[in-house]
């Protein structure tokens, strides 16, 4: 469970502060996913750093299952847009790498064998990341966070460099995957439908300083063939009205 209690984040730009979050209230039930969407601006990434434990400098509470940000005692899970892989290291290396720094633990058991079967890039994991398309780097930092078994998963719009299909199905994919783990999940995306395919709830922010304008209960979650259904074009534009409003 995340609980995030009147959250607050100032820059320090120059002489001046710039307001990035402005009293933020949410809390994300353990095992749920969370969609977060608003303006370029507003926040999203922030509120990711804030959850990381790499932004402490805030005002208000943020605790995961009860205890504060602490990245050294919590198991944080984080994805971002280029990947955040290490071009030295090759795809097993890669995958590795958070169970090596959390665990010592440096090979990979049945449970990462099948993480990565799963995601279809057992076949390739002496490749370097300059090696892979664009869709398999992604897929070897989903696998890296799931073998992590993340008390937490912050995800930082990690499919928005792919192209259309290719990120379909990223989204299918990881979809599968985490619905087998059930890992509490921060989703930031500038996509309505992405929002919708992969969030329980849809949480709405304004434009800067971000504050949350809506939660909103997701029925397209889980859909079958989501994109096709009547709920589908109803929450589109129910989300883009709140978007809109906010502006
Ligand atoms: N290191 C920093 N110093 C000063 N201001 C910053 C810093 N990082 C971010 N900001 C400002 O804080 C606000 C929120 O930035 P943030 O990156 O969290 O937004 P975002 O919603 O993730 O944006 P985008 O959707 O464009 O990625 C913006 O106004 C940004 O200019």
């Amino acid at each position: 469970m995340i609980e995030i209690k009147d959250l607050t984040v100032k820059y320090l730009r120059q002489d001046d502060f710039v307001l990035a979050l402005e009293r933020i209230n949410i809390e994300i039930p353990a095992g749920q996913i969370y969609t977060f969407i608003g303006p370029s601006g507003c926040g999203k990434s922030t509120l990711l750093y804030v959850l990381s434990g790499i932004i402490k400098d805030y005002t208000g509470r943020v605790l995961i299952n009860s205890q504060p940000v602490d990245p050294k005692k919590q198991r944080i899970g984080m994805i971002m847009q280029n990947y955040g892989l290490m071009p030295w290291r090759n795809v097993y290396q890669n995958v590795v790498l958070g169970t090596k720094i959390k665990d010592g633990q440096r090979r990979l058991d049945e449970y990462g064998q099948y993480i990565l079967e799963q995601l279809g890039i057992d076949h390739l994991l002496d490749r370097y990341p300059k090696e892979l398309s664009g869709g398999q780097q992604q897929r070897v930092a989903i696998a890296r966070s799931f073998i992590l078994k993340p008390d937490l998963l912050l995800m930082d719009e990690p499919f928005s460099a792919l192209d259309a299909i290719s990120r379909e199905e990223m989204q299918e994919l990881f979809l599968d995957t985490w619905k087998q783990h059930n890992v509490t999940t921060a989703f930031i995306t500038h996509s309505v439908d992405e929002a919708l395919y992969l969030g329980s709830k849809i949480v709405v922010l304004s434009p800067a300083p971000g504050t949350i304008l809506e939660v909103i209960d997701n029925p397209c979650f889980k859909m079958e063939d989501m994109r096709l259904q009547d709920d589908y074009y109803d929450m589109s534009a129910r989300i883009r009205k709140v978007l809109d409003k906010g502006r």
